[in-house]
């Protein structure tokens, strides 16, 4: 771990723009040498209903993957689409061989199940490592595409120089898409992992004793502002990835204040989020991979 421990004050910042340009720059290496031997990497999206959100980061993913060389056919369900119309999308993909990776947004629209409309999903073009066969090899550390945020972090405090082997990291949070494959992922057995860790949800009423003690504390909640200074061990790390949104808002689960007691935080903007866009095109150029056998 870095100094972070030690000092107590203003907290420095992790912030995961440096993290995510590092990624896609081994990504953008990738597809070149995917291009040059005559393969043309393609990633589907998936958009169902109107969340200005989402539709926002369709654009986010769309932009990115023309900038890397991807192609990137695009689907829109009205929010009037059955789970049948979704399912129907996702294996007309699962079945052109053009398309090597598959990402459908989330939230859907109430109605629809996410979970059900992944299990639809091939999970050789799963790129969001959602599938429960995808979180079967993760939670077996088998190889294989890895939830975006989860990678996202890991990546995070590894560029930082933030170690997690055999320190206390408490995720607060225990949800399919981040809480629950953070914690498979940080204590696996390898050099950027090997952490000590704990789960705990806002469900426990004493959560904060649990806060209190981490050395690395992952806001993971979904439940803005739930992170407050009284909750971080002085001079401990705190990496602030669940978020939920108001509109267009973004409402951050780790209050800004907790800066004063951390040793060091993610920043509100450009922290763990970019970290999340760069993971799925990682994770996009390993789908590519596996259809072409390399
Ligand atoms: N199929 C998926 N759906 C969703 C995922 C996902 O990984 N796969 N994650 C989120 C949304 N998301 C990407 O899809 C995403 C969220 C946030 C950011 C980001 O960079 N945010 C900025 C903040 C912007 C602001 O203030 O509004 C940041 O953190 O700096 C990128 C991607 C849910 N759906």
């Amino acid at each position: 771990m870095s100094s972070s421990m030690d000092s107590v004050g203003v907290a420095r910042l992790l912030p995961g723009g440096p993290v995510a340009d590092r990624v896609l720059g081994e990504v953008a290496a990738e597809v070149v040498a995917l291009r040059a031997a005559g393969v043309t990497p393609s990633l589907a999206t998936v958009l169902v209903g109107d969340d200005d959100a989402s539709a926002g980061y369709i654009r986010i993913k769309q932009r990115q993957a023309a900038e890397l060389g991807f192609v990137s056919p695009h689907v829109r369900l009205p929010a009037s689409a059955s789970q049948v119309d979704l399912h129907r999308v996702i294996e007309d993909f699962n079945a052109d061989r053009g398309v090597h990776g598959v990402l459908v947004q989330h939230p859907v629209p109430g109605g629809l199940d996410y979970g059900r409309a992944l299990q639809v999903l091939d999970p050789d073009k799963d790129v969001d490592g959602m599938h429960p066969v995808n979180l079967g090899r993760l939670a077996l550390g088998l190889p294989g595409p890895v939830p975006c945020t989860p990678a996202g972090i890991e990546a995070l405090l590894a560029f930082h120089g933030v170690s997690v082997a055999g320190r206390e990291v408490v995720v607060l949070g225990r949800g399919a898409t981040l809480g629950r494959p953070l914690a498979m992922l940080l204590a696996q057995k390898r050099s950027t992992t090997n952490a000590a860790v704990t789960v705990v949800h806002t469900g426990v009423a004493d959560w904060p004793r649990f806060a209190r003690r981490a050395e690395v504390l992952v806001a993971a909640a979904g439940v803005p502002g739930i992170v407050r200074p009284e909750h971080v061990r002085p001079g401990a790390v705190v990496v602030g990835g669940g978020v939920r949104y108001a509109g267009r808002r973004l409402l951050p689960d780790v209050d800004p204040s907790c800066a004063r007691v951390a040793g060091a935080i993610t920043p509100r903007v450009g922290g763990v989020g970019p970290t999340t866009v760069a993971m799925l095109f990682r994770n996009a150029v390993g789908a590519v991979r596996r259809a072409v056998g390399g």
